[in-house]
C-alpha cells in the first residue's frame, strides 16, 4: 500500500523543511520527501496550495470513557481528533474510575486498539481515585505504557505527597502534567475575577489561584528534577514563571489552548456556560502575555483541553454547569487565525507547537515528516474564511463558543500510518 502525497507546501518544524515537496509514503511509513518525485502510488493525494505537517499531537484531552460515556467515547473521540488533524492524543485520567493504575492503562491501550482512529497515549493519575491522599503504582503505570503522570481536574494539594510523586516519575522516565488551582483559594469561583463577573454577579476566579500552584510546582520540580509541563497556562504570571524557569535551566514547559489565546473574560456575552472552562477566560492583558509567551517561544505547546460534556449540563448555568468546552475540531483553525493570520507566528512555528514540541515532551519519536517515520500526517487547506458549526462535530459534545466564529484554517486529510482516518 502506497500513498503520494504531490506538491503540497511541507511544514517539518523537526527538519525546518518550508517548501514545495512531495511525500511518498510506503507501507504505513514516510519513505521519502523530495521535489518532483516520479513514483508511482496505489493512492495519489494532490495537496497543491495545502500545507502537510507532521499530525499534530495533543497533550491535553479529556475521553470521558469509562463512566461518562454520553459526554464523548474513546471512539468518538479519537473521530473528533482525527477531523481536527490530530493523529495522537493524551487522555487525562478523570474518568471514573480514574486511569491511576497498570490495569487502567493496559485496558485504555486494548480500547485504543479496538476503537481508535489515532494514537492515545494514556496519562496516569498521580493519586488513587484522584484523591489527593495517596500515590497511585506510578513505575506500573509508566510500564504499561503512560506517557505522563497528571492530577488534571484539580492540583495535589498536599505539597509533601506531590514531591514524592515527582520523584516516582523522574524514576519511571515520565514527565509530571501539572493543572495549577489552589483549591482553598479557588473557593466557589465560576469566572475570571474582575468587571464580567461583577456584571454577571458570579464568584470569581483571582490570577493568583492559578500563579501559587504554577510557581510553587515549579520550585519542587527544580528540587526533584522532575520534568515537569504546565497545563492551560492562562495567566501573565504563569508565563513569567516558565520563563524564569527556562533561564534557570530547569526542565520545564508549558502549554496555551486556543481558547485562552483567542478570548477574553470580556468577550463572555451573557450567562452562557459555553464560555465557562478551567482555567477561566482571562483579562486582555493575560491574552496578550499568552500571544507574547507563543511568540517568543516560553509556551512551547498549543493544546486543546478537550473538555466535552453533554447537552443537558450545559444547558445549566454558568454557576451550575460544569467546567470545559471542547477543542479537537476548532484547534487548528482557531490557531491558525489567531496566530497566523496576525503575524505572531509563522506557519511552520505554529506547525512545531502542534507536533514537533508535544513530542520532544513525550521523547517520542513522532512530530516528524523525516524519512523513516511513521506515515502521521495532516494536510490543511488555509485559504478561504469559512464559519465553525458545532452540528458537524464528531464529538459528542458540542459545548464550544465558537459556534459560527468566521476562520480560516480546515482539515482536508489526515493520515495515521499511512491509512487515511479522516478526509473531508
Ligand atoms: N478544563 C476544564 O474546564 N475541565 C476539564 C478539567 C480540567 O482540564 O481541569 C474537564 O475534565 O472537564
Ligand atoms: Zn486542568
Ligand atoms: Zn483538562
Amino acid at each position: 500500500m502506497s500513498v503520494l502525497i504531490k506538491n503540497g507546501h511541507v511544514l517539518d518544524p523537526s527538519t525546518g523543511t518550508d517548501g514545495i515537496r512531495d511525500i511518498y509514503v510506503k507501507d504505513g511509513v514516510i519513505a521519502a520527501v523530495g521535489e518532483k518525485l516520479d513514483l508511482a502510488a496505489d493512492e495519489v493525494i494532490e495537496a497543491q496550495g495545502l500545507y502537510v505537517m507532521p499530525g499534530f499531537i495533543d497533550l491535553h484531552v479529556h475521553l470521558r470513557e469509562p463512566g461518562f460515556e454520553y459526554k464523548e467515547t474513546i471512539k468518538t473521540g479519537s473521530e473528533a481528533a482525527a477531523r481536527g488533524g490530530f493523529t495522537t492524543i493524551c487522555p487525562m485520567p478523570n474518568t471514573r474510575p480514574a486511569i491511576d493504575s497498570r490495569e487502567m492503562v493496559e485496558w485504555l491501550k486494548e480500547k485504543e486498539k479496538k476503537d481508535s482512529l489515532v494514537h492515545i497515549l494514556p496519562i496516569g493519575a498521580v493519586t488513587r481515585g484522584q484523591a489527593g491522599e495517596e500515590l497511585a503504582d506510578i513505575g506500573g503505570m509508566a510500564e504499561a505504557g503512560a506517557a505522563a503522570i497528571s492530577e488534571d481536574g484539580k492540583s495535589v494539594m498536599s505539597t509533601s505527597l506531590y514531591r514524592e510523586g515527582m520523584l516516582k516519575a523522574k524514576a519511571a522516565g515520565i514527565p509530571v502534567f501539572a493543572h495549577c488551582e489552589d483549591k482553598d483559594l479557588v473557593g466557589n469561583g465560576v469566572i475570571n475575577k474582575g468587571k464580567k463577573a461583577e456584571e454577571l454577579q458570579l464568584p470569581g476566579i483571582s490570577n493568583a489561584v492559578e500563579d501559587i500552584i504554577a510557581i510553587r510546582d515549579i520550585l519542587l520540580a527544580k528540587e526533584t528534577g522532575v520534568r515537569l509541563h504546565l497545563c492551560h497556562c492562562s495567566t501573565k504570571d504563569s508565563v513569567d514563571f516558565l520563563a524564569w524557569a527556562k533561564k534557570e535551566g530547569l526542565p520545564v514547559t508549558g502549554e496555551a489552548c486556543p481558547h485562552h489565546f483567542t478570548l477574553a473574560d470580556e468577550d463572555i456575552p451573557c450567562d452562557d456556560s459555553n464560555y465557562k472552562m478551567n482555567p477561566p477566560l482571562r483579562s486582555k492583558e493575560d491574552v496578550e502575555a499568552l500571544k507574547e509567551g507563543l511568540k517568543n517561544g516560553i509556551l512551547d505547546v498549543i493544546a486543546t483541553d478537550h473538555a466535552p460534556h453533554s447537552k443537558k449540563d450545559k444547558e445549566k448555568s454558568f454557576l451550575q454547569a460544569p467546567f470545559g468546552i471542547v477543542g479537537l475540531e476548532t484547534a487548528f483553525a482557531l490557531s491558525y487565525t489567531e496566530l497566523v493570520e496576525t503575524g505572531i507566528l509563522s506557519p511552520l512555528e505554529l506547525a512545531a507547537k502542534l507536533s514537533c514540541n508535544p513530542a520532544g515532551i513525550l521523547g517520542i519519536e513522532k512530530g516528524s515528516l523525516k524519512e523513516g517515520r511513521a506515515a502521521d500526517i495532516v494536510i490543511a487547506d488555509t485559504r478561504e474564511w469559512y464559519r465553525i458549526d458545532k452540528e458537524a462535530f464528531a464529538s459528542l459534545g458540542k459545548n464550544t463558543p465558537f459556534h459560527g466564529r468566521e476562520v480560516k484554517g480546515k482539515i482536508k486529510y489526515t493520515l495515521v500510518n499511512g491509512q487515511v482516518v479522516f478526509q473531508d
